[in-house]
């Protein structure tokens, strides 16, 4: 199987009877949640279903394999999406199921983001849609390779010089999958930029609006400049679905909204829309290994997972940086619970009670890889150690928050050269 065929590689997985009993109940005891979370962490499952179904629905049915990657060979193998998606629903793992059996932690105590019922009218809407015309928008676009070799090039500079942890986990990727990485990377941090940059004072809610109308054009084949080019090869070489894009938009549009989160649930979500969704961008890339025995839903939450880790251990390390920008990413609620504010955090004081917070934080944050983890061996294997890497990567950033005693307040952890190379063969090991 090629390896850049993403598409029949979910379906391969698709095909297996067995269904996954993922083991985050069984978690070892050095990642049991942390006290933090009382009742209940916040469903975005219905998001992740969401995008596995309209990603799967752009995948082609039996007898009309075309020439592009995502709709790869197989032999004619493939199964209707539909049939698929009914047989794995609600299977693997989810990590709010979890809560009950698992010593939870003491902080989260309201319950789910109210977006289901949205979210659902999507699913239904896109199940009705017509597999052949969707096929149609896999077809790749005439773009002269030497263009987009220029247009990749700027991507990974982009990405080289935004996010070297992710960069140095894509250059362990085959080489088109790490193209597409840059892609979505760049895409998303121009937006980024625009909202925590330098530039920020001019980020409105039609700006975004218009980069949305932007992104439907990068899907319908009409990229506007070099970056959104590599994007448009991209999607169409992956069938990529546009759904979780939109949502990292969405994602851009709370935090020019919102500086504080009243708690975990709203944290949570947040993280879903700016780092989760990458994760769901990213599984067709990375390709499902054909044997895999769980269900593809239980992997694209693994995904999630993987960015909601990221993004509440980037929080972590960026506390000073982000108050500096009037922005306290820590839920409100969980501060008071410590007997702090604000006000502790802008004065910069590493307290005893500060030293608490953060070990349940990076406890959480431990969680979240230890649930990301579990999804890792059931894609393709050439895709293991590169993703190995990056979680052993960012993880590193928490133990780094521990070894200085907590205090991320005045000091950003860091990971050394020799420390990450390290950890590169550990993870060549694991994978
Ligand atoms: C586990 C399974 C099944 C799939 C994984 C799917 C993937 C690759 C998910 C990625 C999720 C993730 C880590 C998203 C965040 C991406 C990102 C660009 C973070 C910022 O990059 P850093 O390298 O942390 O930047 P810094 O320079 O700020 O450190």
């Amino acid at each position: 199987m090629e390896q850049t065929r993403a598409g029949s590689c979910i379906h391969n997985g698709l095909l297996q009877e067995q269904v996954l009993k993922w083991t985050h109940n069984e978690g070892s005891s050095k990642h049991a949640f942390p006290r933090l979370l009382k009742e209940d962490i916040p469903r975005i499952d219905h998001r992740v279903k969401e995008t596995v179904k309209r990603q799967l629905s752009k995948m082609p049915i039996q007898g009309q394999i075309g020439t592009s990657p995502c709709s790869g060979g197989n032999n004619g193998r493939f199964m209707h999406p539909k049939s698929v998606v009914t047989r794995t629903r609600c299977k693997g793992i989810s990590a709010h199921k979890c809560s009950s059996s698992r010593a939870f932690p003491r902080l989260l105590k309201e319950v789910i983001p109210p977006a289901e019922l949205h979210v659902q009218e999507i699913v239904k809407r896109q199940s009705q849609a017509n597999n052949l015309a969707k096929q149609d928008s896999c077809r790749r676009p005439e773009c002269s390779p030497v263009f987009l070799e220029e247009a990749y090039r700027r991507c990974r500079n982009i990405c080289k010089d935004y996010a070297g942890t992710y960069y140095l986990g894509s250059l362990l990727m085959t080489e088109e999958r790490q193209k597409a990485i840059w892609a979505i990377y760049a895409w998303g941090t121009r937006i980024d930029e625009m909202v925590d940059g330098p530039n920020a004072v001019y980020m409105s809610t039609s700006l975004l609006d218009s980069w949305e109308e932007r992104l439907q054009d990068i899907f319908d084949g009409h990229p506007y400049d070099m970056v959104d080019a590599a994007l448009t090869d991209t999607v169409s070489k992956f069938c990529l679905d546009i759904k979780p894009f939109k949502d990292m938009i969405e994602g851009m549009r709370m935090d020019t909204r919102k500086c504080r989160y009243e708690n975990f649930q709203e944290l949570y979500l947040y993280c879903y829309y700016v780092a989760g969704t990458t994760g769901l961008m990213t599984v067709p890339i990375l390709g499902i290994k054909p044997e895999s025995s769980v269900s593809v839903q239980s992997i694209y939450n693994a995904a999630v997972y993987f960015g909601i880790a990221n993004q509440l251990t980037n929080i972590l390390r960026d506390v000073q940086e982000d108050a500096l920008r009037g922005r306290i990413y820590l839920p409100q609620d969980e501060l008071a619970q410590f007997g702090l504010s604000d006000k502790d955090v802008f004065a910069r004081k590493v307290t005893d009670n500060w030293r608490e917070i953060m070990k349940e934080q990076i406890a959480r944050a431990r969680f979240y890889y230890n649930l990301a983890e579990q999804g890792i061996s059931h894609l393709d294997k050439a895709s293991h150690w590169p993703l190995w890497s990056s979680l052993l990567l960012y993880q590193q950033i928490l133990d780094s928050i521990e070894d200085n005693d907590y205090d991320n307040l005045t000091k950003r952890a860091y990971v050394g050269r020799t420390k990450k190379f390290l950890l590169l063969s550990q993870a060549y090991r694991k994978a």
